[in-house]
């Protein structure tokens, strides 16, 4: 699979051709030397050469602004073969039993482990998040494919006995070819989120991953295929709004399963809903976390910063109003801001930084626009909010800011209510238990939500009262792929991860025996 050819060098840029390893060649990668050159777009065992190079997007390094590569649009056309090519090994994959599925899925699970590191350095270059967040998210990847591996065998239905030595017994079998649409927060975790549960239900899927990181979806495709999946099983075609509305209009397609904006996720739904066919929405945040005055007072400083910092911000779980007991305030905001201050902003390759770059520059300036419609209605900015360029020449075009912190918020505030999508942390104020949970409801969205406190029963009964998918007790933001993750309200549904998840990539047939006569009232 990985063939490894001669590198060519151009300038001081690595350039990297078709069919050559670029996983193996991130060994030597560093921060503004690659140049990605390879076909993006996968599907019927291989990269595929787009057929037209209109509409090319450039896309860009965060930690440098140089361009990395060329994002070129799939059309209809291509879309089509991509769909078509998922359905023919859909029509042999289901046709596995689970296990022989899972063994699959378990050398694939291996290969990714095998090379973390080189995945984990390609997501760095091509979405700027720190090195030591993206070896988390690749274990986080192989993790789920090993999980649904597990799975896979014991898919199974039910017998249930009727009269007259009747019986009937039910089928879990799979939808057909689902479609992946991609944010550009978590590229390789969501594409293997997505495809690990379909493909462990005898599945296939086309995955679209965001046009802003491209890379690394191909990767992943490279290696089910490395792995032993039939040609066709999980295929990548690039594009933005355009190529993703052919995927939800395709009639051959039954499912949609998508990560992104409220807004975006709307309009997935209705397109899906003209076809009849499946969604599972996972959308945006603005939630929650509440600290008591008798919580662990260093656990719940960490789990401020864990629920508001990684990935530059860039979480749709984060929790990103932090609601604190008034008694336990001044401490609270000194601490977390002096952590804050302390968190190494820099090269995301380098082992010692702990935030990188925002996505782009549109991004960053969208964020940097919050804080200051955030000063303007009266926030009080105790660190950060700013650009920052780091000393690293090489870094001087990246798109880094300053962690920021916001006091003397109000829930009526754009910062309280909007979701920011970067490293902005909203402090506000609270008294009693029954003030906070209302408070922390007033949201059209529902993703997450933390509490921090030492009194089991007062973290169980606000966990029962918050309006949110998941709820955290003393930490934030972990991702056990065993149990699942979703939204309540405006922030989506259907789930990822967990059992139940199979329930969203399957269908039931029942199957009725008749043993008897059949007695005809005609
Ligand atoms: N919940 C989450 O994890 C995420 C939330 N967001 C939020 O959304 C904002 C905008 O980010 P975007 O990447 O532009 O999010 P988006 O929701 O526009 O895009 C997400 C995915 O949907 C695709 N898409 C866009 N329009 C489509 C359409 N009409 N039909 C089918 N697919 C379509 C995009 O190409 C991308 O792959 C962020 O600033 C953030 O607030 C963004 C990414 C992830
Ligand atoms: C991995 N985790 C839990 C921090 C975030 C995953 C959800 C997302 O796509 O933003």
């Amino acid at each position: 699979m990985f063939l490894s050819r001669g590198r060519v060098f151009l300038g001081s840029f690595l350039r990297l051709n078709m069919a050559q390893s670029i996983v193996d060649s991130m060994r030597t990668a560093s921060t503004g030397t690659l140049l990605v050159t390879d076909h993006l777009n996968y599907w019927g065992g291989k990269r595929v050469k787009p057929r037209q190079e209109r509409n090319a997007e450039p896309v860009f390094e965060p930690a440098t602004g140089r361009v990395l590569c060329q994002m070129i649009p799939c059309g209809a056309e291509e879309v089509d073969e991509a769909i078509k090519s998922a359905h023919s090994a859909y029509l042999k994959w289901s046709k596995l039993s689970g296990m022989e599925r899972a063994r699959v899925m378990l050398e694939a699970a291996r290969i990714i482990r095998e090379r973390r590191d080189n995945i984990a350095k390609l997501e760095v270059i091509n979405n700027g998040k720190s090195i030591s967040e993206a070896l988390v998210d690749i274990d986080v990847a192989w993790q789920s494919i090993e999980y649904y591996a597990g799975l896979a065998g014991g898919l199974a239905g039910q017998h249930v006995q009727l009269p007259g030595g009747a019986f009937a017994y039910t089928r879990r079998e799979p939808l057909g070819v689902c479609v992946g649409i991609g944010a550009w927060n978590y590229p390789f975790q969501i594409a293997t989120w997505k495809s690990a549960p379909a493909l462990a239900c005898g599945n296939a899927m086309v995955f679209k991953p965001s046009p802003m990181t491209p890379v690394t979806a191909v990767i992943l495709a490279e290696i089910y295929k490395e792995a032993g999946v039939p040609d066709g099983l999980f295929n990548v075609v690039q594009g933005g709004a355009e190529t993703g509305s052919l995927l939800c209009h395709h009639p051959m397609v039954a499912k949609v399963t998508f990560t992104g904006s409220v807004p975006t996720g709307k309009k997935v739904m209705e397109m899906s809903a003209k076809g009849v066919k499946q969604v599972t929405l996972e959308l945006g945040g603005k939630s929650p976390l509440i600290i008591f005055k008798d919580c662990d007072f260093e656990n719940a400083v960490k789990g401020a910063l864990m629920a508001n910092f990684l990935t530059q911000g860039q979480v749709c779980c984060n929790g990103t109003r932090v609601f604190v007991q008034r008694e336990i305030m001044p401490q609270f905001v000194e601490e977390v801001v002096k952590r804050t201050k302390a968190i190494p902003i820099g090269d995301p390759l380098l082992e010692s930084t702990r935030m990188g770059a925002l996505i782009s520059k549109p991004q960053l300036e969208k964020v940097l626009g919050y804080v200051s419609q955030a000063k303007k209605e009266g926030a009080k900015v105790l660190c950060g909010g700013e650009p920052y360029v780091p000393s690293d020449p090489k870094l001087k075009g990246g798109y880094f800011m300053t962690p920021c912190i916001l006091d003397n918020c109000r829930d009526d505030m754009t910062c309280v209510k909007e979701e920011i999508f970067g490293p902005v942390m909203s402090i506000l104020p609270f008294d009693t238990e029954e003030e906070v949970i209302r408070r922390a409801n007033n949201t059209t969205f529902g993703l997450a939500s933390g509490v921090f406190t030492r009194d089991i029963s007062r973290a169980h009964r606000v966990a029962e009262n918050l309006e949110a998918g998941t709820c955290f007790i003393n930490n934030y933001n972990i991702s056990p792929v065993e149990v699942p993750f979703g939204g309540y309200k405006m922030s989506g549904f259907g789930r990822e991860n967990g059992q139940v998840t199979l329930e969203y990539f399957s269908q039931l047939k029942t199957v009725i025996v008749e043993m008897g006569d059949v007695e005809s009232v005609f």
